[in-house]
């Protein structure tokens, strides 16, 4: 029976920290949070949802809307350049081959379709980025409730992917070369802790 695989792109499949940094800092220079500009205050703030956790410490009425499109703009530049993790592509191409893949992503729908094209991956089904729904629990219920029959996983590499990915009822598995460490992934207690992307095939029994 073909599986349903729902992917987190940055930290998977995009090899993207370096070109996301930059502009994460540069949205928290515009909302006036010097203390959040740090790689580990941002790589924090992917302890639970990005924005759940951004709006503990900001008030939501403070994000201006300009913040956000000046975000969307420096990360769909940003995402041309951003490197596919070794050996992904080819697991992505040979797993769309028998089941159902979906991407779901804290980035920008166009910013992902950027990357997917610039390395011609066209194996999803549908992308779905923070433009559709700053929540993943809504975004992979949504598809799991069109493959009620299916076994359903959600492939991240942060915490906050294996919390969401939880709450959305399916089970998770914790990609161990994306963002987030293996101790912090455990704190999400992942159904399944992968440490090379040619795991997922044997995981998919290949
Ligand atoms: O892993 C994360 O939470 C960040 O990755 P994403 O931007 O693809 O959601």
């Amino acid at each position: 029976m073909k599986t349903v695989l729902i992917f987190d792109m940055d930290g998977v499949i995009a090899d993207s920290w370096e070109a996301c940094y930059p502009c994460c800092k540069n949205f928290m220079v515009s909302l006036n949070q010097p203390q959040l500009c740090s790689q580990e205050a941002i790589l924090r703030l992917f302890e639970d949802n990005f924005m759940t956790s951004l709006t503990r410490i900001i008030d939501p009425t403070d994000i201006q809307s300009e913040s956000f499109l000046q975000l969307a703009r420096e990360l769909n530049e940003a995402m041309t350049l951003a490197p596919c993790f070794s050996g992904i592509k080819s697991v992505l191409k040979t797993l769309s081959k028998d089941h159902s893949l979906y991407l779901v992503t804290a980035n920008f729908t166009l910013a992902a379709q950027t990357f997917l094209n610039n390395h011609q991956l066209d194996c999803f089904i549908e992308v779905m980025g923070a433009d559709q729904s700053f929540s993943k629990v809504e975004k992979i219920r949504s598809i799991a409730k069109q493959h009620t029959d299916r076994s359903v996983y959600y492939i991240g590499d942060t915490l906050g992917d294996m919390i969401e990915g939880r709450a959305a009822g399916v089970q998770t598995v914790a990609a161990g070369w994306g963002w987030h460490d293996a101790p912090t992934l455990s704190k999400g207690s992942p159904d399944y802790f992968i440490e090379q992307p040619e795991e997922l095939l044997t995981f998919m029994k290949y």
